[in-house]
């Protein structure tokens, strides 16, 4: 997408939504879309699926434009909404599947052929007799993938896909967004779980207020967030002098301490390039610190660091 804009007017007020974004996902690439409630993902998501226009700005699916191909690129794209909506509960599994494959327009002959092959897919096949309102959230949520799944689009738009699940079916479903990558398809994943987001990405995109602030690999957005490396130093206590000395140590950015058990654990986020182990444990030294370990910044860390940073910008 290039220079996407979506306004709303709310209150006798123009909001942009979705501000002059411009985006591309490889294809077979995983695209984590990361920000704050009200950013603008799910606006975002609408406008590729063609659920919503755009005011301004160009979107093109696997070479087409979707302002002059909105049929064509709708079997391109498979939209995952997820939640208790969007199936008749009382039909079965295969019922279901078998009408949303008639409205993506899967001929008759070839429907018992791609349904079975959805429902291998996500691995449901052994419930297809079932009716719908009998399956557990995790079974429904890799129905609605099924479904998105029935017109074997090139790209998957995944809105939340774990949301709500226990972390057992969230994890077979990572497992099975995995397996889609691998078998070709390109994915945009909206996620509040960031994690989540560090482990089936190969990209990373922020969005807030409508517009891109960071995009690139865990680094580049821990970078943008002022981050690189983390240290975390594992004691049995904290004295209360502690923080603000390693505060001091040239090339840091932040101090944080938790308790965790029976222990103290001192996390110190460095500048991009500066960490200073030596010295921080040259510091920690009269306080036998039971472990020093410094690691890269995880997704977590740097997005936080970064949604801090902008607010403390704008406000
Ligand atoms: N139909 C609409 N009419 C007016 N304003 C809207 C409409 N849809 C979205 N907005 C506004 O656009 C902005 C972006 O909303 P959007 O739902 O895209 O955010 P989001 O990043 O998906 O949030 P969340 O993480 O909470 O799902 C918000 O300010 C929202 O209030």
């Amino acid at each position: 997408m290039t220079n996407v804009t979506r306004t709303f007017v709310r209150g006798g007020k123009l909001n942009r939504a979705v501000d002059d974004v411009s985006l591309e996902i490889g294809a077979g690439k995983t695209l984590a879309l990361l920000g704050p409630n009200g950013a603008g993902k799910t606006t975002l998501i609408k406008m590729i699926a063609t659920l919503l226009e755009p005011s301004s700005g160009r979107i093109v699916v696997a070479g087409l434009d979707i302002k002059s191909n909105e049929r064509q690129v709708r079997s391109n794209i498979g939209l995952v909404l997820g939640g208790d909506r969007g199936f008749y509960l009382r039909a079965s599994v295969q019922e279901n599947l078998n009408y949303f494959a008639s409205l993506a327009r899967v001929s008759r002959r070839r429907r018992p052929a791609v349904v079975a092959a959805v429902l291998d897919a996500v691995n449901l096949a052994d419930r297809k007799r079932d009716a719908v309102e009998t399956l557990s959230r995790g079974l429904r949520q890799r129905l609605h993938i099924a479904r998105g799944l029935l017109s074997n689009p090139p790209l998957l738009l995944l809105d939340e896909p774990t949301i709500g699940l226990d972390p057992e079916a969230a994890l077979a479903l990572r497992d099975l967004v995995r397996s889609l990558k691998s078998g070709g398809h390109s994915i945009l994943l909206t996620t509040h779980y960031l994690y989540e987001a560090e482990a089936l990405a190969d990209d990373v995109a922020v969005i807030i207020d409508g517009r891109i602030i960071a995009r690139g690999a865990v680094t580049d957005i821990a970078n943008a967030g002022g981050i690189g490396n983390v240290t975390v130093a594992t004691l049995t206590h904290l004295p209360d002098t502690l923080g603000n000395s390693i505060s001091q140590l040239a090339g840091v950015r932040n101090v944080n301490s938790e308790q965790v058990g029976g222990q103290r654990l001192v996390t110190v986020s460095w500048e991009p390039n500066r960490d200073n182990e030596p010295q921080l444990r040259e510091v920690l030294a009269t306080h036998a610190p039971l472990s020093v370990v410094t690691r890269p910044a995880t997704l977590e860390e740097g997005y936080l660091a970064l949604v801090a940073r902008r607010r403390m910008t704008i406000g």
